[in-house]
């Protein structure tokens, strides 16, 4: 039998991983598949994009209303869609694709009513989408009659699969089917003034750089394209394929060989195949590009567009103004999902119900003192606490500035831990437990939640709480009677009627404070107090907010915590100190 010998490891990483890495081969056809340099090569070594900073917004552009729309399962109808349009012009955008008019009379109908219902400010661009076939164009058109700010766009694919296999043609027939349509467009628009034109070499990343050169190159001439009246070229990534760094490369090549560059506003379409729609637009921008297509929260055709929300959030949370204001995101969020008929993910950046939400403990602890830590400092700098530099562990953006309240920042589970719980109970219920009563409350809670395996609410926690440590003091086997305390020349005297174990009597103790002249009343009834900690507060502003006191006590021995609740100082400190006897004694 030949002996095989495997090959010798070449470096020192190979060797280490073959220890390590023990993962089995897949028994799944990965041979199918071709990887992304086999398929697309960018002639662009020198690449500068990785250094640079994305210190602007680029011009955004919603295609929901096209892109979106083809891609929902019932398309929108006016009403839908205007309801959609009003919602993009509130949060800012100046340029929007309202439909694709020679699809359907939907479509049509929607850019004739734009047209004649004013809803359209004087700022704002209307883009209207178009194949390249005389008829269709034709009706393109004439949907956009009376509109004063047009971009007429005109969009063939152009990668070797579809040149091939969709459109039969070769690349200089595809080509002249190009110009013809883009020829056609130009007359039938004639020296209309306010309309301007659009290209896009559909899955330009799968098209030969030199082809896509060669047909923009002659649609900005064709076109007669001026710095007053820039031609759009739009580069899209219609079905993602490679990592986005390959797509950056193509954009900043395409940025520095474009003919009559500064006639030309370089724009990115990016889809989100492979889930990195948003990287490969803002590795996009980095690389030139000027203007960026997309949906709200991502929707569109198979994994959607890229999501223009992300996008610019990302920007706000960079210290960029992103030129869109999404300071009230549930409500942008509320028309998007009626009118797309989809939800949007729970998990989906900036917007989704649970992305400022934390279950686990240490996450908790670190918002609790991150959050503590703000309206310190912004109390420091004396601005209000939306208005100081924002630096809380775990949360990337002010909840607020989306128009959320903290109410669900931290929410208690198993998960969870004492500072989280410490957090929500301070916050709903003005209860500051001390540092050192926090591990003995989590222990309850986290009794709970393992037994039932559900999320405990604040109100929940505060139960838990009075039921264990503030009801002992009226519930126990020791009850206090009526009582008193007075200091003469610095001496307390505690009188109080007492039962233990059913028991009454009348006792009395003297201390150098109330607390321990009562703990000297009970060791006259036969129980040994000794006060280990003791904290008080005011659960509110105002005279008549009640306060809250905590005290740790050893009791024959036994150390428990007791929590006292009361208008009164006093009453609250002592029925504080008899919640941690009765627990110690039960
Ligand atoms: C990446 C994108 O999002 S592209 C936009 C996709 N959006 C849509 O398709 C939604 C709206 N589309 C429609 O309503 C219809 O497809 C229409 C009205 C445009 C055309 O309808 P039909 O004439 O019935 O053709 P059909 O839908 O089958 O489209 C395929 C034909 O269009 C051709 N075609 C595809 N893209 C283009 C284009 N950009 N320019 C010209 N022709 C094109 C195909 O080669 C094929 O031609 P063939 O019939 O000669 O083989
Ligand atoms: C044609 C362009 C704009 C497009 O929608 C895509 O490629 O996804």
């Amino acid at each position: 039998m030949p002996v095989v010998r495997r090959p010798r490891a070449t470096s020192s990483a190979m060797t280490t991983s073959e220890t390590w890495n023990r993962q089995r081969p897949s028994a799944m056809p990965h041979h199918r598949y071709r990887p992304a340099h086999h398929r697309v090569e960018v002639p662009l070594v020198d690449r500068t994009w990785p250094s640079r900073r994305i210190d602007r917004a680029p011009l955004w552009v919603p295609v929901d209303l096209r892109d979106g729309n083809q891609a929902l399962a019932e398309p929108m109808d006016t009403a839908r869609k205007r309801r959609f349009f009003d919602l993009l012009i509130t949060v800012g955008f100046t340029e929007i694709e309202v439909g694709y008019p020679s699809a359907s009379r939907t479509d049509f109908e929607f850019v004739r009513h734009l047209a004649t219902s004013g809803a359209v400010p004087d700022d704002v661009t209307v883009v209207v989408f178009t194949p390249a076939r005389h008829d269709l164009i034709d009706r393109t058109v004439d949907s956009v009659r009376g509109l004063p700010n047009v971009v007429v766009h005109l969009y063939t694919a152009t990668a070797p699969t579809w040149r091939d296999v969709v459109l039969g043609r070769s690349r200089a027939e595809l080509h002249e089917l190009i110009l013809d349509a883009a020829g056609h467009l130009a007359r039938r628009v004639g020296d209309r003034p306010g309309v301007r034109f659009q290209f896009s070499p559909e899955v330009f990343n799968l098209t030969e750089p030199d082809y896509v050169l060669e047909v923009c190159d002659s649609l900005t001439a064709l076109w007669d394209a001026g710095p007053d009246r820039p031609v759009v070229h739009n580069l899209p990534v219609t079905v993602e394929i490679a990592t986005p760094n390959v797509y950056a490369d193509q954009i900043e090549y395409m940025d520095r060989h474009l003919a009559r560059r500064e006639s030309v506003i370089l724009s990115v379409h990016p889809h989100n195949d492979r889930g990195t729609g948003v990287a490969c637009a803002e590795l996009a921008l980095l690389a030139g590009a000027q203007r960026v297509e997309g949906c709200l929260f991502g929707n569109g055709e198979r994994t959607g567009n890229v999501d223009l929300v992300t996008l610019a959030l990302n920007l706000y949370t960079q210290g960029v103004d992103p030129m869109l204001d999404f300071s009230d995101i549930d409500a942008v969020r509320e028309v998007v999902e009626h009118c797309n008929r989809l939800p949007v993910h729970q998990r989906h950046p900036y917007g989704g119900d649970l992305v400022h939400t934390a279950f686990s403990g240490t996450h908790q602890d670190a918002i609790a003192k991150g959050l503590a830590h703000h309206a310190k400092r912004a109390a420091e700098l004396g601005v209000p606490a939306a208005g100081a530099p924002w630096d809380v562990p775990y949360l990337p953006i002010d909840p607020g500035d989306l128009g959320r309240t903290y109410e669900e920042v931290i929410r208690i589970n198993s998960q969870s831990g004492k500072g989280g719980i410490a957090h929500l109970l301070h916050r709903h219920h003005g209860l500051d437990l001390p540092q050192a009563m926090r591990p003995d409350f989590s222990r309850m809670v986290q009794e709970v939640t393992d037994g039932t395996g559900r999320e405990l609410a604040h109100e929940e926690l505060r139960k838990l709480f009075h039921t264990n440590y503030i009801t002992p003091a009226h519930e126990g086997v020791v009850t206090l009677g009526s009582w008193s305390a007075v200091e003469t020349d610095g001496e307390h005297r505690f009188s109080c009627a007492l039962a233990v174990d059913g028991r009454e009597g009348s006792y009395e103790g003297v201390g150098n404070g109330p607390l321990s002249a009562f703990t000297d009343a009970l060791r006259a009834a036969g129980i040994a107090v000794d006060i280990l900690a003791y904290s008080e507060h005011a659960t509110d502003t105002g005279p008549d907010s009640p306060a809250a006191a905590y005290a740790r006590c050893r009791v024959d021995g036994v150390e428990r915590w007791g929590s006292g609740w009361d208008t009164s100082i006093l009453t609250a400190s002592v029925h504080a100190v008899l919640a941690a006897v009765n627990r110690a004694r039960s």
